[in-house]
């Protein structure tokens, strides 16, 4: 489905959902999901492991059908993705050329922009066995790019990354949406980074618990819950146990009614 023309005037969202549910066999997944984001975002979706994440992304991406809601995107929407991982055979003797040309063979110019827009310009020739972590993920980065996306999604793209280097890869996000003015959709667990580099963050479990500007759901009762305290930056996930109750109004609310501590999240 596609979006309808926007009456007030307000920028259409690139995508949004509404009412998403997702259920795998009889298990529900996700629940009464809405969702939308528009150009130049950067919304963070974090949440504990097994809350729908990833599965949520997977959905917007058209790989698994809602069981109820809709999703609509705006006309001739482009989507970049860096999956959550991707293993190679190291064996394979393939070099990060070659690799950005499949499935579909790109030009070797649009190849050598994609390296250089993911901060990685020099690596065309290396063989993709012999990359850092780091270097490998922008070369996931770069093959989403070379998609030219409206929204690049990345399923926790900086995974593996000591802290340096997901604080850089986070960067080099910011410039490619500088750049480019792609909204950015990205499922992490680097909290610390996650709170300084969004502009929105949704805390996800099944359903959404609470979203709104970082400094806000930092501050919610419920992310405090789902997350705890951090240790010099380095917060710990908790496994939720739901045992917290919403308000009629809470899985929308944006911030907490109260003013609390905010966590050290970084
Ligand atoms: N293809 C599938 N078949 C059965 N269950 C699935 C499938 N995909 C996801 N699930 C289940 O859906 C739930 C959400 O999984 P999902 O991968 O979306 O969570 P996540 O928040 O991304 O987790 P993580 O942080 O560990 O990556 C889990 O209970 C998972 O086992």
């Amino acid at each position: 489905m596609t979006l309808p023309k926007s009456r007030s005037g307000a920028e259409e969202a690139l995508i949004e959902s509404r009412g998403l549910n997702i259920k795998i066999g009889s298990q529900t997944i996700l629940d009464n999901i809405d969702f939308s984001i528009r150009r130049g975002e950067i919304v963070t979706i974090v949440g504990p492991n097994g809350s729908g994440k990833s599965t949520f992304l997977r959905t917007l991406l058209g790989g698994v059908r809602p069981s109820r809601g809709e999703i609509r995107r705006k006309p001739g929407l482009r989507l970049g993705y860096v999956p959550q991982r991707l293993v190679l055979d190291a064996s394979l003797p393939i070099t990060v050329r070659r690799f950005l040309g499949l499935p579909r063979r790109v030009c070797a110019r649009a190849a050598a922009e994609a390296l250089i827009a993911a901060g990685v310009p020099d690596i065309a020739q290396r063989p993709m066995a012999g990359l850092s972590g780091g270097q490998f993920q922008r070369v996931l980065l770069a093959r989403a790019l070379l998609e030219k996306p409206d929204l690049l999604m990345l399923d926790e793209g900086a995974a593996g990354l000591d802290q340096p280097g997901a604080a850089a890869f986070y960067r080099q996000i910011e410039d490619v949406r500088r750049e480019t003015g792609c909204a950015v959709l990205m499922v992490s667990h680097d909290l610390h980074v996650v709170m300084s580099a969004s502009d929105r963050v949704i805390c996800l479990n099944g359903h959404i618990c609470c979203e709104g500007t970082p400094e806000v759901v930092a501050e919610a009762p419920v992310y405090r819950a789902l997350f705890g305290e951090g240790t010099q930056g380095a917060l710990a996930l908790y496994r939720h146990r739901h045992d917290h109750v919403h308000g009629e109004d809470c899985a929308h609310e944006h911030g907490p009614k109260e003013p609390e501590k905010v966590i050290d999240a970084g």
